[in-house]
C-alpha cells in the first residue's frame, strides 16, 4: 500500500472555456504522518488544489488519489478519514465553544463524547463554555478545527489558517498544528507565509503558477545552501575578482551574496586582499525555506489575478 495519503499527478485546472489555469500539471506527494506545508505566492493555485481534493470542484486533468484511492470517484468512501477547514463554518454567535460542538456532533451522527477530545486536541479546554461571539479570532479559528476533529481524521487539511491572525494568533495556530502532528494526524497546511509554517512542517511542497517547484524534507531543501554576505567598498570590482577566482557571485542591493561552493571563506580574504581589496564584513547566512521559496519564485512572472 502506497504511504502517500495525498498524490496528484498531472493535476489540472482551467477555468471558463478561454481557460485561466490556475493548476498546470501539478505533481504531489504528502507522506503519512508529521505536518507537510503546501506553500506557494498568492494565486498559486494551493486553494484550487484543495478544493478538487475535496470534490469541492472539478479538476480538467490529471489525477488524485487520497489514502491510495483515486479521488473522486472514491471520495465517499475515504472523506470520513479527512478533515479539512476551507471556509470557516457557521457557529451561533450565543452558544458557548461547547455547545456549538455538541450541535454539530448530534447532526453528524458523532457521539459527543468527542467533543471534549476535540476541544483538547486545540487548545480550548479552559474556556469550552465561553460564548462563541466573545472569541478571538485565532480561538474561532480553532473551534473550526476542532469541528472537523470531531470525527477523528487521520489527514487533516487547512487552508491558510493563519490568515488575518495576529502574531499571538498565530503561535497558537502553529503550536495546534504541531501538537495534531505529534499526536500522529497528518496535517496538510498551505501558506504563502514561509517563516510561519517552516518551524512546524516536516515536509513541504513548494509550488509557483499551479506547478511544482520543490518537494522533500523541510532540513533536506535547506541543507547545504550556506552563502556568504560580504560588504566591500568597491563591490564591482570585488565581484570581479572573486568570479576570476571560481566564486559564484549575486549583486544585491548592499552586498554581494557569494556561494563558495566548496571553498573556504579564507579563500575570498586572500583573492580580494591579492587586489588590495579588504573585506568590511564577510558573514555565513544559513539558507532557510524563505530563501529557497524566494529564489524558486523569483523567476515567476506575477500571476494573472492573483492578490499582491
Ligand atoms: N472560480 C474561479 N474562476 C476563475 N478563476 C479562479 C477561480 N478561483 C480561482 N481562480 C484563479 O486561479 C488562480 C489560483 O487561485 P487559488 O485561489 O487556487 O490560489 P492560492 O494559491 O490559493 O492563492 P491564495 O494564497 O491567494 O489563497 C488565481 O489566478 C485565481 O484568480
Amino acid at each position: 500500500m502506497s504511504d502517500l495519503v495525498v498524490e496528484a499527478r498531472g493535476l489540472r485546472k482551467d477555468f471558463g472555456s478561454h481557460g485561466r489555469t490556475a493548476v498546470d500539471g501539478l505533481d504531489l506527494s504528502v507522506p503519512r504522518g508529521g505536518v507537510h506545508g503546501f506553500l506557494g505566492p498568492n494565486g498559486s493555485g494551493k486553494t484550487t488544489t484543495i478544493r478538487m481534493l475535496l470534490g469541492l470542484a472539478r479538476s480538467t486533468g490529471g489525477t488524485m488519489r487520497l489514502f491510495g484511492e483515486p479521488v473522486p470517484e472514491r471520495l465517499p468512501e475515504v472523506m470520513g478519514r479527512v478533515g479539512a477547514v476551507v471556509e470557516s463554518p457557521k457557529f451561533t454567535p450565543t452558544f458557548s465553544a461547547r455547545a456549538n460542538l455538541e450541535l454539530l456532533a448530534r447532526a453528524g451522527g458523532i457521539d459527543v463524547k468527542r467533543v471534549g477530545a476535540a476541544l483538547h486536541q486545540v487548545g480550548l479546554s479552559g474556556r469550552e463554555g465561553d460564548r462563541y461571539r466573545t472569541y478571538s479570532l485565532g480561538m474561532k479559528q480553532r473551534l473550526a478545527i476542532a469541528a472537523t476533529l470531531l470525527k477523528d481524521p487521520e489527514l487533516l487539511i487547512l487552508d491558510e489558517p493563519t490568515n488575518g491572525l495576529d502574531p499571538a494568533g498565530i503561535r497558537e495556530i502553529r503550536e495546534m498544528i504541531r501538537a495534531l502532528g505529534a499526536q500522529g494526524v497528518t496535517v496538510l497546511v498551505s501558506s504563502h507565509i514561509l517563516a510561519e509554517i517552516q518551524q512546524v512542517c516536516d515536509s513541504v511542497s513548494i509550488i509557483g503558477r499551479g506547478r511544482l517547484l520543490a518537494e522533500g524534507r523541510v532540513d533536506e531543501l535547506v541543507a547545504g545552501g550556506t552563502t556568504y554576505r560580504l560588504v566591500v567598498s568597491q563591490p564591482e570590482r570585488a565581484a570581479g575578482v572573486l568570479e576570476d577566482a571560481g566564486i559564484v557571485v549575486g549583486r544585491e542591493a548592499d552586498h554581494l551574496a557569494l556561494d563558495l561552493g566548496d571553498r573556504e571563506p579564507e579563500e575570498v580574504a586572500r583573492a580580494l586582499a591579492g587586489h588590495d581589496l579588504w573585506p568590511r564584513e564577510l558573514t555565513p547566512v544559513r539558507r532557510d525555506l524563505e530563501s529557497v521559496f524566494l529564489q524558486l519564485t523569483s523567476t515567476e512572472p506575477p500571476v494573472p489575478g492573483g492578490a499582491a
